[in-house]
């Protein structure tokens, strides 16, 4: 989880990254891409493997790799306003020796909230993403991948995060803990306001969450829409290709929303 700067949230900024550009050596990776994440909104982003989506998703959340050269890529959100990055792989996100209830504490410690405030806000937050008050004296070995997303998810609300940049969150996931924790974040964005960027491989996490989806190919941004269009119109080879691989996947059903 990445933080950027702390104070007030200024919620109706959207979080917007200026175009840019990523090279490893003379290779473009991600080339004049740029983004903007509402409030309240749910973005996906989507495209093959490799098209630089990641590398985007991270330099949203201010993190930059090295060895890569990085241009333009500046990132507006409104003073004070807070990320939280949920990583693909929730474990590592996790210090092996603490137990969720120190984890929530420390967050909130670096907010100023301690003692017996804290207390009350850590179990509200676990509360709102599901777990179980149960989970505070375990420690990450001992939660399945499921549970350390929401963990994850808990303490982005902890932080009073405004935009949360999933990648990938549910790949690891069994279809049904997939369905809940998207679910968790498509009600967060609708009645918290959050803003979320998620990326996914599967255009039926599209169908059902997102308010508007971005396609990438070969680290270019090629194509930005509503899932509905991407269903009916897809304009870009791309969105084509990840439309007709979809289908022979699940069918010829039509995009419904909610699905
Ligand atoms: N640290 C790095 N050094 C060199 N090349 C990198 C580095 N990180 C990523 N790349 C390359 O940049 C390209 C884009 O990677 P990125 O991880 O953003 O793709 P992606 O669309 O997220 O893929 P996936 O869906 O498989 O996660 C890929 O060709 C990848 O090999």
């Amino acid at each position: 989880m990445t933080t950027t700067s702390s104070s007030q949230a200024r919620p109706e900024m959207a979080l917007t990254l200026s175009p840019l550009s990523i090279h490893h050596g003379p290779r473009p990776l991600v080339q004049e891409v740029s983004l903007s994440v509402p409030p309240a909104r749910l973005v996906t982003l989507v495209g093959q493997s490799g098209s630089g989506k990641s590398l985007t998703a991270s330099a949203l959340a201010g993190t930059h790799l090295p060895g890569l050269r990085y241009s333009g890529g500046e990132v507006r959100s409104g003073a004070g306003v807070r990320l939280a990055h949920v990583l693909q792989n929730p474990r590592t996100a996790f210090n092996a020796l603490m137990t969720m209830e120190a984890h929530a504490l420390e967050t909130l410690a670096t907010l100023g909230v301690r003692g017996a405030t804290a207390q009350p806000r850590v179990d509200e937050a676990l509360t709102q993403v599901g777990l179980a008050l149960e989970v505070k004296p375990l420690y990450p070995f001992e939660l399945s991948g499921g549970m350390l997303q929401r963990m994850m998810i808990a303490i982005a609300l902890l932080r009073k995060a405004s935009f949360v940049i999933a990648d990938e969150p549910t790949s690891d996931l069994d279809p049904r803990a997939q369905h809940r924790i998207l679910t968790l974040l498509s009600e967060l964005v609708h009645h918290h306001r959050l803003g979320v960027l998620l990326i996914t491989h599967d255009l039926g996490v599209v169908a059902a969450f997102a308010d508007e989806v971005h396609v990438m190919a070969e680290g270019r941004l090629v194509e930005s829409t509503t899932p509905e269009l991407l269903f009916e119109r897809p304009q870009s080879a791309a969105a084509s290709d990840l439309l007709s691989a979809h289908r022979a996947l699940y069918g010829e059903e039509e995009f419904h929303a909610g699905a």
